[in-house]
C-alpha cells in the first residue's frame, strides 16, 4: 500500500452492500475499503457483480442495503452528479458533436468552472493522456485507444475524488491494451487519483493493481496484492481464476507437527495445513513451482519435497516459456511451466516432477464447487 493509502485506508468504504434483481442476489453483502490514491481492481467472471458494485459507488444503481462513504461523506443518498466521481466506460461514451478539447471541457463548463481556468485545465489533462496534438480533432475521427484517452482526460479534468473504470480497454487489441494499462497507471500515479477498475482479465488486474478484489457470486473472495493473490490464493476459486494451477482432490491421512499427508490419485502428497485426518481437501500447486527431473529438483525448504512420476501429454510453446501438461491417474492433470522442453521428451514420456511441501496449497474440499474448476478451464 502506498503511504497515502496507509494514512487513509478507508478513503472509500463500501459496507455490507446488497443488491437483488428479482429473485437473483447479485451482491451478497460486500465490504470494501480503498485507501487514498490506491488502484483497486474488481476481478471476476462475467455476472459476478463487478459492474453492479461499481454502479452502486457511482450512484447509478441503488443498493437494497449498505453504505458508501467517500472521504468521510456518506454518498448513499446523493445523486451521481453530486458524488465527485469520474466514470470511464467500455464504450467510450464521448459526445460525438464535440471535438477532443470540447469533450474534456464539457464537465468543467457544466460545473460552472471559471472560464479563464478551463483552457489551461483542458490543456493539462490532454497533455497527461498525450492527446495535445489532436485537441481540435472530431472524436469521430479517433481510434478506439485515442477515444479512451479522451474519456480518461474528460473524467479527470474535473478533479474527481474517485475514478471508476468499467472494462475501459476491453474493445482494444492486446498490444494497445497493454500500452494503455501502463499509461493509465502512470497517469493515475501522477495525479494521485484513487481508482476502482473493473475487469475480467486477470493479466490486466495483475499488471495494474495495488490490490485486487477477486469476486465470485456476488461476494469478494479475496482482497490482497497481486503477488499475495497469486502466491497464496485464499480460496479454490481464487486459485483457479488467477493464474494456472494443478488441482488435485485428496483425503488427509495423517497430520503431524503441522504437516499433512494427503492420499491422492498421484500417491501421498504432503502439505502444510491444519486439517483432521479424514478431511476431504483440494490441493493446489502453481506450475512454475514444479521442477522437472529427479536430480535437479527445486529448493526443498525445511519441509522437504513432493515427488511424482507422470506421463507428458502435451507441450505448449509460449515464447519464453513452455507449458507442459501431464496426465495423471483418475483424469488428474498436472500443469508445469518450464524454460524449455527437456531433451528427448515427447508425448507419452514418463518424467519425474518435484515441488516443495511448502509450495503445496491446501483447501477444504467443501469450498471447491464445480464452478471453480470451470473458471480455471
Ligand atoms: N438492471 C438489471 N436488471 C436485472 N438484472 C441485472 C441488472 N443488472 C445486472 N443484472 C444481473 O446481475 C448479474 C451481475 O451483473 P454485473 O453486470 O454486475 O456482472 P459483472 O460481473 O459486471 O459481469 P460482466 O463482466 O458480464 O459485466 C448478472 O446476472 C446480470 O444479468
Amino acid at each position: 500500500m502506498t503511504e497515502a493509502a496507509a494514512r487513509d485506508p478507508g478513503f472509500l468504504s463500501i459496507a455490507a452492500a446488497e443488491k437483488r434483481f428479482g429473485p437473483a442476489t447479485v451482491l451478497d453483502g460486500v465490504d470494501l475499503a480503498v485507501g487514498r490514491g490506491e488502484f483497486v481492481s474488481l476481478l471476476g467472471p462475467s455476472g459476478c457483480g463487478k459492474t453492479t458494485l461499481l454502479r452502486i459507488v457511482a450512484g447509478l444503481v441503488r443498493p437494497d442495503r449498505g453504505r458508501v462513504v467517500l472521504d468521510g461523506q456518506d454518498l448513499t443518498r446523493l445523486p451521481p452528479h453530486r458524488r465527485d466521481i469520474g466514470v470511464v466506460f467500455q464504450n467510450y461514451a464521448l459526445f460525438p458533436h464535440l471535438d477532443v478539447a470540447g469533450n474534456v471541457a464539457f464537465g468543467l463548463k457544466a460545473r460552472g468552472a471559471d472560464p479563464a481556468a478551463i483552457g489551461p485545465t483542458v490543456a493539462r489533462n490532454l497533455a497527461l493522456v498525450q492527446m495535445t496534438a489532436l485537441a481540435d480533432r472530431s472524436v469521430k475521427a479517433l481510434s478506439g485507444g485515442q477515444q479512451q484517452r479522451v474519456a480518461v482526460a474528460r473524467a479527470l479534468a474535473v478533479g474527481p475524488k474517485l475514478l471508476l473504470l468499467d472494462e475501459p480497454f476491453s474493445a482494444l487489441d492486446r498490444k494497445l491494451r497493454e500500452a494503455m494499462q501502463i499509461d493509465l497507471k502512470r497517469i493515475l500515479r501522477e495525479v494521485g487519483t484513487t481508482a476502482i477498475f473493473v475487469t475480467h482479465d486477470q493479466d490486466e488486474a495483475l499488471a495494474m493493481s495495488d490490490r485486487i478484489a477477486v469476486m465470485a457470486r456476488g461476494r469478494i473472495e479475496q482482497l490482497a496484492t497481486p503477488a499475495e493473490i497469486y502466491a497464496r490464493p485464499a480460496t479454490p476459486f481464487a486459485l483457479g481464476f488467477v493464474g494456472l494451477s494443478t488441482r488435485i482432490p485428496g483425503t488427509v491421512q495423517a497430520a503431524e507437527a503441522g504437516i499433512l499427508t494427503i492420499a491422492t490419485a498421484l500417491g501421498p502428497i504432503r502439505a502444510r495445513g491444519h486439517f483432521l485426518p479424514g478431511s476431504a481437501v483440494l490441493i493446489g500447486v502453481r506450475p512454475e513451482r514444479i521442477a522437472l527431473g529427479a536430480g535437479g529438483g527445486p529448493d526443498a525448504g525445511a519441509s522437504g519435497l513432493n515427488a511424482i512420476r507422470a506421463a507428458l501429454a502435451d507441450a505448449i510453446f509460449k515464447g519464453a516459456r513452455v507449458q507442459l501438461l501431464f496426465a495423471a491417474p483418475q483424469g488428474t492433470e498436472v500443469q508445469v511451466e518450464a524454460s524449455s522442453l527437456p531433451a528427448g521428451a515427447a508425448p507419452g514420456a514418463m518424467l519425474d516432477l518435484a515441488w516443495a511441501v511448502d509450495d503445496t496449497l491446501v483447501y477444504p474440499a467443501a469450498e471447491a464447487g464445480p464452478q471453480d474448476l470451470e473458471a480455471a478451464a
